[in-house]
């Protein structure tokens, strides 16, 4: 079942096209890629599908709504980790929980949410006495407080140590076989590797191609899926 429809979507600031004709179909309970360089329009993507910024054209559809015309509706059935978010210093990772949970009519128990992503035993730590692992782990359990159907997850191991990546894969995988649908936007092509099912490349606002990592290391006529970013995106590795 598709979960995400998007049609010739396009978007610009102030004049500046960047995105243009984006086209993307995500499919229930897959994790889905988005990879590109700075700029590309990833991030852009992930807010115009989360309701978040208004597209100036094109098809746009989320669990079959329009997340400009219907957001509303749409809002409680997605979760959203947004790229160098923030809590305040002193909340609680308990408060955090149960405050995220009071914006829902029907949410997870947070005291369940909190046991089963190994939360409990920093209840009462507060937000900027987690290291980058478990604020991490925080804004995961944070994103599906909601109980949603489709998470966005945008770079969210930029930053963190070689353990606390893995630890964070592990997660995502988790939230996965919960049968959620997870849109994971990434600049790492060992991580696209490991955790995408399927992936898109954005380049200067366009869809520049699409496919399992698979695919996409045949298309580029390499052996890694990194040796194909850069075959494809016309980069160079540094
Ligand atoms: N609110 C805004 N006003 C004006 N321009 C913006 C705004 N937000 C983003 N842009 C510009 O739009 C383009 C796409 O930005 P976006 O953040 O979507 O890219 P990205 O692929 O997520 O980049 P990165 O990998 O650096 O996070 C960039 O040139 C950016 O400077």
């Amino acid at each position: 079942m598709t979960v995400i429809e998007i049609e010739g979507m396009s978007k610009s600031y102030k004049g500046r096209h960047v995105l243009t004709d984006v086209s993307l179909q995500v499919e229930q309970g897959e994790i889905f890629g988005i990879a590109g360089p700075n700029g590309a329009g990833k991030t852009t993507t992930v807010e115009c599908m989360s309701g978040l910024r208004e597209r100036d054209g094109g098809v746009l559809r989320v669990l079959g709504l329009d997340p400009q015309r219907d957001r509303r509706e749409l809002l409680p059935r997605i979760g959203v980790q947004l790229q160098e978010a923030a809590l305040p210093d002193a909340l609680k990772v308990g408060e955090a929980l149960k405050m995220y949970a009071s914006f829902y009519d029907k949410p997870a128990d947070w005291r369940k949410l909190m046991d089963e992503w190994g939360l409990a035993d920093r209840q009462r730590s507060s937000f900027a006495s987690l290291s980058g692992g478990w604020k991490q782990r925080l804004f995961i359990a944070l994103a599906l407080v909601g109980n949603p159907e489709v998470v966005f997850l945008d770079e969210l191991t930029t930053g963190l140590d070689p353990s606390a990546r893995r630890m964070t894969w592990g997660l995502v995988r988790e939230v996965r076989d919960r049968g959620v649908t997870v849109v994971l936007v990434t600049h790492f092509m060992d991580e696209a590797q490991a955790l995408c099912d399927r992936m898109a490349i954005i380049d200067q606002g366009r869809v520049i191609t699409h496919g399992t990592p698979g695919e996409l290391i045949t298309q580029g006529r390499t052996e890694s899926l990194e040796d194909a970013y850069f075959a494809l995106t016309g980069g160079q590795a540094a």
